[in-house]
């Protein structure tokens, strides 16, 4: 479904990611792994077409057959919210502050599909009651929590059934009983969609209940690839043994 070939990512004076390949099917949810710094939000944000200004991508992203590297961007943010969609750590960044999060939601659906705003308004609801925030639509972000927060940006996301959910670590910032609620969430959503999912994290317990394959990236490069339970129980890479002994993850 998105096939990414010999992606490298850089700067004028030097390369950030380099030569990265992967796949994920449809879906499939797939754990990008790696410590702070090993390129796993810039290969995210150009799978979304979002690289921050300055930076450039060559090599190969292909999505349901399209290719994504040099389309414009009209084409490109008519794919994202629709085709594949974006859950990022901090939601704050992502919400508008001075609007009503069931506006949020529902402007979501109203830009990608050609409803009423009553229709647009009633879905808003249903999603903001299947992230478990019955009634919250008149509040603003601010009124809300993190966790809360959070699963807004989900209904955001998944308001307009994405083929592919990029989580880029979308419960860091939240404690540990949040955290679990979120990411039951994160799997409920994707799974009733059969939506892909890339889900980014340095928290390898987080990816050892959520991902069926792993990647794991160090310094730009993807260094080791596999079922998340060989790379957990049978890492071959240096890299990975030490993130593993680095963690606090009981033997899978
Ligand atoms: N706009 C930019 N300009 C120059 N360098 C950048 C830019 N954005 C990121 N980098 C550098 O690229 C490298 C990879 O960054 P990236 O954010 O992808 O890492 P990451 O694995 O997601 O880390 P984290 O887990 O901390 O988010 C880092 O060395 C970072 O400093």
């Amino acid at each position: 479904m998105i096939s990414v070939e010999a992606l490298t990512i850089f700067t004028d004076e030097h390369g950030l990611v380099r030569n990265v390949s992967f796949e994920v099917g449809e879906g499939e949810r797939v754990g990008l792994i790696g410590e702070s710094g090993s390129g796993k939000s810039l290969t995210a944000s150009a799978l979304m077409g979002l690289l921050p200004e300055g930076l450039r991508a060559t090599g190969s992203i292909t999505f349901h057959g399209k290719q994504l590297i040099g389309t414009s961007e009209r084409e490109l943010s008519q794919l994202r919210g629709r085709d594949m969609a974006m859950v990022f750590q901090e939601p704050m960044t992502a919400l508008n502050p001075l609007m009503r999060v069931g506006r949020q939601v529902a402007e979501s659906v109203r830009l990608h599909t050609r409803r009423s705003r009553r229709q647009a308004k009633a879905l808003a609801e249903e999603l903001l009651d299947s992230v478990g925030l019955p009634g919250t639509g008149g509040r603003y972000p601010h009124q809300l929590s993190g966790g809360q927060r959070q699963r807004v940006l989900l209904a955001i996301a998944l308001a307009n059934d994405p083929a592919l959910l990029i989580c880029d670590e979308p419960t860091t910032a939240l404690d540990v009983t949040v955290q679990a609620q979120v990411l039951d969430l994160i799997l409920a959503g994707v799974a009733e969609r059969s939506a892909a999912l890339l889900f980014i994290t340095h928290d390898l317990a987080v990816v050892a209940r959520v991902c069926e394959r792993l990647l794991v990236m160090h310094e730009g490069s993807i260094v080791e690839e596999g079922s998340t339970r060989e790379v957990l129980t049978n890492p071959r890479h240096d890299y990975t043994r030490r993130l593993l002994a680095a963690s606090d993850l009981e033997a899978a």
